[in-house]
């Protein structure tokens, strides 16, 4: 598979059945003359060794305990598969590419559910942003908070050029303060000014703004979103993978390692704080907010 050459049907066939398999069900992987199946948690389409993630979490993609399971196990299959050597993460849902961390997995929850909850956030950024894979994200709706944080943790972001979309890392409009490691993948995607302006404010970005400090690296027309990814892609696997990996992890390694030498103190952070009655109330008049500007 590597240097690009075309799978035969076999080959994605066989592809199909193995991640099927060991992905209990849950996911679909689409070879291009297969119908999609009914709904699970995300599709993934397997193609000269780059899988594209579709998100399938409606109605928005919030992202809940289960989603990041399912999410973390698949990431951790196709690293082992030394055929794959892209991921597109992109989304199913209308409008949303993800709207985040699901406020209900820490809305009246005990602390050992909180704590349960951050440790699969954690392992979804630990992830993503140590993948090996090139990670682009082609992000096809709006994406704020966790949704921003999956967004700037790959490689390479391309987003939708709709003004009704916005991303961004708004988690102090809910009152909320967003972790270290939030704040450092920020950080070294945006630099540190537009990180404290963005954060502290908890600015929300239209594409043509995200696209002007940097958030996302381009814009194109939502039809396009996939061409130009695939695009993309291929100009990245075009470099020989060892180079690139080990310059990705030089980059990346005091970020990762920052966590990884301090996870369980986040953790006990993040129950201890999201479990403050003040906190509790902020977010309860945040969904209230959502469902009223619903309504
Ligand atoms: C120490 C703590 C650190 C925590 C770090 C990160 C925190 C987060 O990630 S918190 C999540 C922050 N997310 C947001 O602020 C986004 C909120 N949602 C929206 O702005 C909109 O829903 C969105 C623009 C994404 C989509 O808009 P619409 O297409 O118009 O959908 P609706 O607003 O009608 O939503 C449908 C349905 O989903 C519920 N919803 C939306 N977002 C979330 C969420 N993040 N978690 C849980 N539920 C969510 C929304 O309330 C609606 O519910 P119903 O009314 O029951 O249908």
């Amino acid at each position: 598979m590597k240097g690009g050459v075309p799978p035969s049907d076999t080959f994605l066939f066989e592809l199909q059945l193995r991640h099927a398999h060991l992905l209990l069900g849950r996911f679909e992987l689409v070879c291009g003359c297969c119908a999609p199946v009914e709904k699970f948690h995300y599709r993934l389409h397997f193609v000269h060794s780059v899988a594209v993630m579709r998100l399938q979490n409606p109605p928005v993609n919030s992202l809940n305990l289960d989603f990041l399971t399912e999410f973390c196990i698949t990431v951790e299959k196709l690293e082992m598969d030394k055929s794959c050597r892209g991921l597109i993460l992109t989304s199913n849902q209308p409008k949303v590419f993800s709207a985040g961390l699901d406020i209900m997995e820490m809305y009246e929850k005990s602390p050992e559910s909180c704590g349960e909850f951050w440790k699969a956030v954690q392992e979804m950024w630990l992830k993503l942003y140590g993948s090996n894979m090139v990670t682009i994200a082609a992000i096809n709706g709006s994406s704020p908070a966790g949704g921003c944080l999956m967004s700037i943790t790959c490689d390479y972001r391309i987003m939708a050029d709709n003004p009704r979309y916005s991303i961004g890392l708004n988690e102090t409009q809910l009152g909320i303060v967003a972790p270290f490691w939030f704040m450092d993948t920020m950080m070294n995607t945006v630099g540190h000014r537009t990180s404290e302006i963005a954060l502290q404010l908890g600015l929300l970005y239209s594409p043509s703004e995200a696209l002007k400090i940097g958030l996302v690296d381009q814009l194109v027309p939502e039809d396009q979103i996939l061409t130009t990814a695939t695009q993309t892609m291929t100009k990245w696997l075009a470099i020989p993978d060892h180079a690139r990996q080990i310059t990705k992890s030089m980059m990346r390694k005091p970020t990762i390692d920052k966590l990884m030498s301090n996870r369980e103190v986040d953790i006990q952070h993040f129950v201890n704080f999201i479990t403050k009655d003040s906190i509790q109330k902020s977010l309860g008049m945040y969904l209230a907010m959502l469902k009223k500007r619903k309504s």
